[in-house]
């Protein structure tokens, strides 16, 4: 049995136009341990599914079983206890302002009524952990956002928790500072083999750090995988716009730029490599050259590294014989690089 298992859950609510179908019939199965992502666009029924994940909504039929306890029967007492089992990092950070780093952190101990002393150790410990040391007695508002989305982080792992729900953790967050807080995210799964459900609606989040996939359209999953192999091969429209989403419009060099380098560049061809993370870790750019005795010049190219492989696109320009030229090809192709001729000769 997985650690959280969805079996046909629907969640229907009433709207001002007839009845709303935000969850419907969702069947999921999420490992411990693992970092399982949902991406979807706006109205996909993203937060409505974590809302089911952590008991704050009842499902209209279907179960979800987390641990093997079906959290749909549980009530009062048991359901409260089930939540603090689910920690929870939003989007806006929900921090108290008149509160210190430290006093936000240990907020959820008090409210348990843990003794002081204990509540105390374990701050130090969550602060070292999110790395807010020295900021410990700042308030929230002379924070960066990253600094208050480790506040938030902390405080969701006060309880131990046995599941991290990121609803839109990073969304609010600049590319780099967005990174960083991925980077811990993996850190914290890491180190405490901690499952992580995260929802986005940017797909670079699911590439960085997330090792399975479920994208939701219409309150469904119309797919599922493996990160890497949704990336490879997207299956539905929806998945290939978010794929997409990842390789455009920065990552790919535009018209302009390939005729600079055309002109820059006259000799032998240039060819656009694109890498979708299906290659071998073979070190392809090293190897084309020792292998067929070509000059490659990598003239422009954005890479970027997940989890386990490289995605992105590069402009190189290949120079030798004419079957030297050939043999770089087919050597692209057979190491499943996207290869495309932009000139030649
Ligand atoms: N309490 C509610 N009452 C009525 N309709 C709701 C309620 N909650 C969600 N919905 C509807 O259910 C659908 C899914 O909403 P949900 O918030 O889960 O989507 P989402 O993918 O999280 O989008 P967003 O990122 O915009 O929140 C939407 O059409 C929304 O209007």
């Amino acid at each position: 049995m997985s650690f959280i298992e969805l079996h046909h859950v629907k969640k229907e609510f009433q709207g001002k136009e007839g009845l709303v179908s935000a969850v419907n019939n969702v069947s999921l199965t999420i490992e411990k341990g693992e970092i399982f992502g949902i991406v979807g666009y706006s109205g996909a029924g993203k937060s409505t599914l974590i809302r089911l994940l952590n008991g704050l909504e009842q499902p209209t039929s279907g179960e979800v079983i987390i641990g093997q306890q079906d959290v749909v029967e549980l009530k009062g007492a048991k359901l409260r206890d089930y939540r603090k089992r689910v920690g929870m990092v939003f989007q806006h950070f929900n921090l108290l302002w008149s509160r210190t780093v430290r006093e936000n952190i240990v907020l959820p101990l008090e409210l348990e009524g843990m003794a002081r002393e204990e509540r105390e150790a374990r701050a130090t410990e969550l602060i070292q952990l999110v790395g807010l040391k020295g900021r410990e007695e700042a308030y929230p508002a002379q924070l960066s956002g990253g600094q208050k989305q480790r506040v938030g982080i902390a405080r969701a792992l006060a309880n131990k928790p046995d599941i991290l729900l990121c609803d839109e953790a990073t969304s609010a967050l600049d590319p780099q500072t967005t990174d960083e807080v991925l980077e811990l995210l993996l850190t914290i799964n890491r180190q405490l083999n901690l499952t992580i459900v995260l929802i986005t609606h940017e797909m670079h989040v699911i590439r960085k750090i997330c090792h399975r996939v479920a994208v939701m359209e219409a309150g469904k999953v119309v797919e599922t995988g493996e990160v890497l192999q949704v990336f490879h091969s997207p299956q539905q429209a929806v998945t290939k716009r978010f794929v997409q989403q990842e390789l455009l419009p920065e990552n790919e060099p535009t018209d302009q730029s390939i005729d600079y380098l055309i002109q820059k560049y006259p000799q032998g061809v240039i060819l656009q490599l694109k890498f979708t993370g299906a290659q071998s870790k073979e070190p392809v750019i090293s190897k084309v050259i020792k292998q067929t005795n070509v000059d490659l010049n990598v003239l422009q190219g954005t890479i970027q590294q997940n989890q386990k492989a490289s995605f992105g696109t590069m402009l190189v320009q290949v120079t030798g014989t004419k079957e030297e030229v050939a043999a770089a090809f087919a050597y692209f192709k057979e190491q499943e690089v996207g290869v495309e001729v932009k000139h030649h000769e």
